[in-house]
């Protein structure tokens, strides 16, 4: 393939704008809004003591107490945003107050209707997601400061103390060392489009270079979350109704529908970001684990659920490379599988040492009915074997590796590459 000039292709440029996608936030929220007008305060300031209001049991009786609000004062998305995210964490601490045992059945009028509300209007489900906690649930400490974790605060919380603003802010700090992978993957869609191979060879360096990045703050997990208070206390307030042994006839959302709605937890599995390199760089998942992965496209923000649909029905970038037959360009694109397969690999570390090891201490501790105040025997023996998207933990991110591993394009440093 030779570089084209003279672009006569009416899809160039592919740009991220339409998608609700900044260059510099890539799918955060630029700048959210931290307060809503005074009429909404009963709603702000519920939001903001939900951990001592859990952990005084009275959560539940202040939000019995809410007055009915109207969502039509609420002005422009950012607003709508933090409203949503602030109900969100509402009904969070409200289904899992009393933890496991203690569950309701239904969310109270008050707060499903205008929730239920506002999540159509955003076209979202009613369910914390992770637009909310991760995209959209930061502030800077000091406006003129870096975007670095020490700079960086949430705006709602939930119990956990210091592990779940860690928690939080290190999966932001993936999100946005994955900004410059974002912007990558429009050149490179740009340059299969116009037949670019040097543009596209520099733009699968960027795209590797940010994946390796966001490998690294993922290892910045270790730094700020406490394994047993994520595992015992955190993990809890992030799952749903839906594959949870817990909740399994669902929730009642009043006044808004009579039967229950089931639906999954808060996920990254819910991050637009791999999604979109899957699908730039052809990555074939199961058939469970593309349903599952599938399905939590339904939890994105519908822009960016849209920009992964776009990707995937583009140009195919892996029969481009397959076609060229060009060394550099099959290396940059296995590149970018390496990166890949190194941060999934890294995820299974993670979650190893958040999930598969603090469960294995808690089933010890239980069968030798040890009468602990330990953190890790509090955890819900419902969410032992999934994660908080209702998947089936190891057998799933091992799979998802493995497919990602065999997208590499087979080269033997000779001959065209073969499919
Ligand atoms: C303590 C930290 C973390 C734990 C314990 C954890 C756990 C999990 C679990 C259990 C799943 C399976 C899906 C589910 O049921 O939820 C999952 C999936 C996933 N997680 Fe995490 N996660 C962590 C941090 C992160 C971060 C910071 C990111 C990146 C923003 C991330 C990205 C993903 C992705 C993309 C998936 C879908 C599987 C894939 O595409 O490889 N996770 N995670």
């Amino acid at each position: 393939m030779t570089s084209s000039n003279t672009n006569t292709n009416p899809n160039v440029p592919f740009t991220l704008n339409k998608y609700h996608v900044s260059e510099e936030y890539g799918f955060l929220l630029p700048l959210p809004r931290t307060d809503l007008p005074e009429y909404y305060q009963p709603w702000m300031k519920i939001a903001r003591n939900l951990t001592d209001l859990i952990e005084s049991h009275t959560l539940r009786n202040e939000v019995n107490k809410l007055p009915l609000l109207d969502t039509g004062y609420l002005q422009g998305h950012r607003e709508l945003r933090l409203a949503r995210m602030a109900l969100s964490f509402i009904t969070m601490g409200y289904v899992w107050q009393e933890g496991e045992h203690g569950i309701v059945k239904t969310l109270p009028r008050n707060l499903a209707i205008p929730y239920c509300a506002l999540s159509r209007l955003l076209d979202l489900p009613p369910i914390l997601v992770h637009a909310d906690g991760a995209l959209s649930n930061w502030k800077k400490k000091n406006p003129r400061g870096p975007m670095e974790i020490e700079n960086l605060d949430l705006i709602v919380c939930l119990p956990g103390g210091d592990s779940f603003k860690g928690f939080f802010l290190v999966t932001l700090l993936v999100e946005l060392a994955a900004v410059p992978g974002i912007k990558a993957m429009a050149a490179v869609i740009n340059a299969v489009l116009e037949w670019d191979d040097r543009s596209l060879k520099r733009a699968l360096e960027d795209l590797a270079s940010s994946i390796q990045s966001m490998t690294e703050a993922l290892k910045q997990m270790h730094a700020h979350v406490d394994p047993a208070t994520f595992y015992g206390m955190i993990r809890i307030f992030l799952s749903g109704w839906r594959d949870n042994s817990s909740m399994p006839e669902g929730l009642v959302y009043e006044g808004v529908q009579e039967d229950p709605w089931h639906y999954s937890g808060g996920s990254a599995a819910q991050s637009s970001v791999l999604h979109c390199f899957d699908e730039l760089l052809g990555v074939r998942h199961g058939k469970d684990s593309a349903a599952f992965l599938s399905r939590m496209r339904d939890y994105m923000p519908s822009s960016h659920k849209q920009l992964v649909l776009d990707i995937s029905t583009g140009p195919s970038l892996r029969h481009y490379v397959l076609d060229a037959g060009k060394p550099e360009l099959t290396g940059a694109f296995n590149g970018c599988v390496a990166q890949l397969v190194a941060l999934r690999n890294y995820h299974i570390v993670v979650v190893s040492r958040f999930i598969t090891v603090p469960t294995a201490r808690a089933r010890e501790r239980r069968s030798r009915a040890e009468p602990s105040a330990e953190i890790l025997t509090r955890a819900p023996s419902s969410l032992e074997e999934r994660g908080t998207g209702g998947s089936g933990v190891m057998s799933f991110l091992k799979s998802v590796r493995d497919t990602t591993k065999a997208a590499a394009i087979p080269w033997d440093g000779n001959k065209t590459p073969t499919a």
